[in-house]
């Protein structure tokens, strides 16, 4: 049984092979549509475009009614049960589809326009997010507005407006907030769920030593970001100076993509080291009830590994653990990137310091800003609170921003 069908199969090929020797045009013998039935793959030149298809890639993404659920965006079909060598038995194309028909006699339809928008090649080329990289003067040219807390709340528009600033710069200001946890809370929930951790909900802290971390001090910090330890670190962070009476206090803001694209073009084998040498982070704590000790282990730069593309950042000397993950020929190296990184990071044109007063919340892509404060006199009450990226980005797309 199996035979026949094989033999039929391959005869079907045989046939479709002689055809397919010269450029077929579609029905309208439009110029700019050609396609070829290679061996391997279905090439196709259209819109100005040369794209190539496997045939069990275009099968797998029949979106016919028994292999795909338009109303839930999933496949029905279960793609391990495609014949990796299955061809096409009959194609055909007018302007705007391309009919395939199996051998099974399965027929699917494919609009070009969706070919383009699929076409693998086409795709490796785009950046999954468009970014706008920032040292203290272009941020400061770029003459962000801060948003109010009111058009904030109540308009979609200036909300989408919020966001594509965040997502391009990596920072964002929503002003006119009442300076309480409760408001805070309500501004931070308007662009996603709140990331609850070991710090609480929405956490609210002074220079009180209550937990076991250089944050709950007057000390100066570096540029750092948060949560390293974490497997997954925190999406978003969200802080809110809701009292300070004394001096100093002021939060540095550092673009950790910007010194890191720098590293890979005037240094790439230290740019290489960093995205694949893994390194633990950790946090240890057992002050007052609280016993935390959290792990993560990972590179320092992290790249998209289909077009090199950074997405996330995780750097903290203060948390960063014993190296053992590493073995001794990259040991040496290993901290030669690290330097030439910081001082990049640590470069006086790179930074951006800013004065949180009470009513002006500030948003930090913690996956690409590094953050740091200045030591500071007097009380000092931050409130806040982490938010996960996959929601931002939700609401991000919801509001037909790319994301
Ligand atoms: C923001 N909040 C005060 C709650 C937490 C501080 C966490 C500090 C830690 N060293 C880190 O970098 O992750
Ligand atoms: O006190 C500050 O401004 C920030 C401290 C800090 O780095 C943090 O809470 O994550
Ligand atoms: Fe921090």
């Amino acid at each position: 049984m199996y035979a026949h069908l094989f033999s039929m199969n391959a005869h079907m090929w045989l046939l479709l092979k002689r055809t397919s020797f010269r450029w077929q045009h579609t029905a309208s013998q439009s110029m700019n549509n050609l396609w070829k039935l290679h061996e391997k793959c279905f090439e196709l030149h259209y819109d100005g475009l040369v794209m190539r298809f496997d045939y069990v890639w275009l099968r797998d993404h029949c979106r016919s009614a028994s292999c795909y659920n338009r109303k839930t965006n999933q496949r029905s079909l279960d793609t391990t049960k495609i014949d990796l060598k299955i061809r096409p038995s009959d194609i055909r194309m007018d302007n705007e589809t391309l009919f395939i028909t199996w051998p099974d006699q399965h027929v699917t339809q494919y609009r070009l326009s969706w070919l383009v928008e699929n076409s693998y090649e086409g795709q490796k080329q785009n950046a999954v997010q468009p970014r706008i990289l920032w040292d203290s003067e272009t941020y400061r040219n770029a003459k962000l507005p801060a948003v109010k807390r009111k058009d904030f709340m109540e308009c979609d528009e200036e909300l989408k407006t919020f966001l594509k600033n965040f997502l391009l710069y990596g920072i964002a200001f929503v002003e006119d907030v009442p300076p309480t946890i409760d408001a805070t809370e309500t501004v931070a929930q308007r662009i996603s769920l709140i990331r609850e951790t070991m710090y609480g909900r929405m956490w609210n802290f002074t220079s009180d030593f209550s937990r076991g971390d250089t944050a709950y001090t007057k000390h100066a910090l570096n540029c750092h970001t948060d949560t390293s330890y974490f497997q997954e670190p925190c999406g978003i962070q969200v802080f809110h100076c809701l009292r300070h009476e004394g001096t100093g206090g002021r939060t540095l803001l550092v673009d950790g993509f910007h010194s890191a694209e720098k590293i890979r073009k005037e240094s790439p084998e230290d740019f290489d080291l960093l995205c694949k040498v893994p390194i633990k982070h950790e946090y240890i704590e057992n002050v007052g009830g609280y016993h935390n000790h959290m792990i993560g282990i990972g590179p320092v730069l992290n790249v998209y590994p289909w077009n090199n593309e950074l997405y996330m950042i995780r750097y903290n000397n203060y948390d960063r653990a014993v190296i053992n993950t590493v073995s001794y020929e990259f040991v040496e190296k290993w901290y030669a990137a690290h330097q030439t990184l910081t001082a990049e990071l640590r470069k006086p044109e790179n930074e951006v310091w800013v004065k949180l007063k009470p009513g002006k919340v500030l948003f930090i892509d913690n996956w690409r800003v590094l953050h740091g404060r200045e030591s500071f006199t007097g009380l000092r009450q931050l409130c806040g609170c982490y938010l996960t990226r996959d929601d931002v980005l939700n609401t991000a797309r919801f509001l037909g921003l790319k994301a």
